[in-house]
């Protein structure tokens, strides 16, 4: 298969509506750290072509939840599978269907825009061209470029990444993302650190991921406005567990009261 396609392996099945494949299943998520149970039976869905929210306050689990899925975080019961790929549950043993990005970027600042983007391919590289940015093959490179093209920032390919303002750094981790061509895109307080205007074109390029590209993706927010007005569904965590789930038009002021409230985390 040609690297050169800028698109990522999508699941079959329509992308809107309630018939639409399930991407991400998780059920029955439990995660402890020590005596701490963190996450208590979680269950959530991500369809193909949805964008959900996933909101709580502080410490009430939304990050250990993205880490489960990718790998990032030991499971310790039920079940998260990818793409139809169970999780194995053991922390270090990447997979590549879902992709992360934090809010702390992570870009390696002093190399180019474009080689930032080419690592988001190492996992599905051969072996012996993965380690040497230098050797990244000229298909994945044009790969890049069309995710970079994807994200808006094709006419910076060639800066140092540590030049670009938040907001750009964050669309070429989103690019980095898709040129790991995985069908779920998991998004840890993407636009937190950004600007209002930033974080509505993070938003915008989140919605249009799911609208016109076909991912799942599940993006944590601290601000259930942006929820409301990006998301298909907000599901809220309390304490490691499910408080609801639903429309973000259903979202009310008692939910979020009860969501916020100080013993929450
Ligand atoms: N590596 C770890 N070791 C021990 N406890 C941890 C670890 N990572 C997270 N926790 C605990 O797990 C709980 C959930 O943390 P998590 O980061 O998932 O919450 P969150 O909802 O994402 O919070 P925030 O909004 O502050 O990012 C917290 O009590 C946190 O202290």
């Amino acid at each position: 298969m040609s690297l050169a396609t800028p698109t990522t392996p999508r699941l079959s099945g329509p992308s809107q509506g309630n018939d639409a494949a399930t991407a991400l299943a998780i059920t029955g998520l439990r995660k402890t750290y020590g005596e701490r149970t963190v996450l208590d039976g979680v269950n959530l869905e991500d369809k193909v072509g949805e964008l959900i929210a996933l909101l709580g306050a502080n410490g009430s689990g939304k990050s250990t939840v993205l880490k489960c899925v990718v790998g990032l975080a030991d499971i310790d019961g039920g079940a998260v599978e990818v793409a139809g790929h169970r999780v194995d549950g053991h922390a270090g043993r990447k997979h590549h269907d879902a992709a992360m990005v934090f809010q702390q970027i992570h870009l390696v600042k002093r190399s180019t825009v474009l080689d930032n983007v080419c690592s988001g391919a190492l996992g599905h590289l051969p072996y012996s061209r993965s380690w040497i940015r230098s050797a990244f093959p000229k298909e994945l490179r044009e790969e890049a470029m069309a995710c970079l093209d994807r994200v808006g920032l094709a006419d910076r390919a060639h800066d140092r990444a540590g030049s670009l303002s938040g907001g750009q750094q964050q669309r070429v981790a989103i690019a980095r993302a898709l040129c790991q061509r995985a069908p779920v895109l998991l998004a840890d307080e993407p636009v937190s650190a950004l600007d209002p205007a930033a974080a509505e074109q993070v938003m915008e390029l989140l919605r249009s991921l799911a609208d016109d590209d076909h991912m799942a993706v599940a993006a944590v927010l601290h601000q259930p406005d942006l929820a409301r007005r990006w998301a298909d569904r907000a599901v809220g965590l309390i304490r490691g567990q499910l408080s609801f789930s639903c429309p973000p038009s259903q979202l009310t002021e008692q939910m979020l009261g009860e969501l916020y409230a100080p013993d929450r985390g």
